[in-house]
């Protein structure tokens, strides 16, 4: 099963940027991994702003993905949950799995609406830019669950 990471915007800090090839690096251990960036809409209106962007994530996902959106008011899952899910996906032959981050104003009600699930990594809201790290080290330390690696404790 492949993944395929989405966001809006470019990533602009360097220790992100480490962040995000180090775990992007460790997961191709165990799937093959896309990040795709969809460009960030600048001087619209909110709600403008977030349609235009997720119609380009939109563009961005292939017809065969299932959509899992990161969002603080999605459910919580722990670690363990998120590697059983992936898990599940992967037993039943889903080809692709894209996570989509929002951009700084989150997605459209037609975007959230489409998805096949939403998760929240906390309560907190994160900056668009850190979900990106966050989120893949879970997807890391999901894999490292389901092939029971000493990594997570
Ligand atoms: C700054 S947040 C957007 C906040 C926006 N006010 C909203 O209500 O969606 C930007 C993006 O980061 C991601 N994000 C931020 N905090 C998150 C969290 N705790 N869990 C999952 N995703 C989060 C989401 O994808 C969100 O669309």
């Amino acid at each position: 099963m492949k993944l395929r990471v989405l966001w809006v915007g470019k990533t602009q800090e360097e220790w992100l940027k480490r962040g995000i090839d180090e775990y992007a690096g460790r997961i191709r251990r165990y799937a093959p991994l896309e990040l795709a960036e969809a460009r960030e809409e600048k001087g619209a209106a909110e709600l403008a702003l977030r349609s235009r962007e997720c119609e380009r994530l939109e563009r961005l996902l292939p017809k065969n993905s299932r959509l899992i959106l990161l969002d603080e008011r999605g459910s919580q899952l722990t670690s363990p949950e998120l590697a059983a899910f992936i898990g599940r996906q992967r037993d039943n032959a889903v080809p692709e799995l894209a996570f989509a981050v929002g951009g700084a104003y989150g997605f459209s009600d037609a975007f959230r609406a489409r998805a096949d699930k939403v998760i929240a990594l906390s309560r907190l809201t994160l900056t668009h830019q850190m979900v990106r790290v966050v989120l893949l080290e879970q997807l890391y330390r999901a894999f490292t669950i389901l092939n029971g690696e000493p990594y997570h404790h």
